[in-house]
């Protein structure tokens, strides 16, 4: 009988609200009066999940691959990115489990773009969409992101080597 070894990893990221950007979360772009501002296209959600999935394989963090000081990620699809960091992980003998991640914002509501974005990250980490899951909270119009200055994801992954 051979026996696997699960891991889990979490991962967090927070992207400014501003004026004259897209809105992309999960890889689905939401109408909205500002976007998230970043190096790459500024997708928190697939930036939390990425980092915990290197997390999990203990593989290091999103920078550490993908540096904002590289112009190859200038404006990236964090999809790409996202897809090369499963890459990384079959190389190493893994497979992901599940994902769960809470996108924090105030605003828009995230309900109705929820299943396109857990579509989009299964076909992505080529599991199934039950195996990933994705909510949101607003932040009670408490502090930064109650303000509506930014949004902020957390994520954890479990991945197993068979
Ligand atoms: N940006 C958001 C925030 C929340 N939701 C949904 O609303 C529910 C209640 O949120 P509270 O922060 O008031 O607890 C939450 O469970 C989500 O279903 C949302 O869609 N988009
Ligand atoms: C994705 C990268 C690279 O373009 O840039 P950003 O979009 O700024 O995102 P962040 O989560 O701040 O850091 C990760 C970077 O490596």
């Amino acid at each position: 009988m051979t026996s696997s070894v699960f891991r889990i990893g979490q991962g967090y990221d927070v992207h400014a609200l501003v004026a004259g950007r897209d809105l992309i979360l999960g890889g689905v772009k939401i109408p909205h009066d500002k976007g998230l501002l970043g190096h790459s296209d500024a997708d928190a959600l697939l930036h939390a999940i990425t980092d915990a999935l290197l997390g999990a394989a203990a593989l290091g963090d999103i920078g550490r691959h993908f540096p904002d000081t590289d112009d190859r990620y200038k404006g990236a699809d964090s999809r790409i990115l996202l897809r090369a960091t499963m890459s990384l992980l079959q190389a190493a003998g893994y497979s992901v489990g599940n994902v769960d991640a809470t996108i924090i914002c105030q605003t828009p509501k995230m309900a109705p773009h929820i299943p396109e974005m857990v579509k989009n990250i299964a076909s992505d980490l080529g599991v199934a969409s039950d195996h990933i899951n994705v909510k949101a909270k607003t932040n009670e119009k408490l502090g930064h992101l109650g303000r509506g200055e930014g949004i902020a994801v957390q994520a954890i992954a479990l991945i197993r080597k068979s």
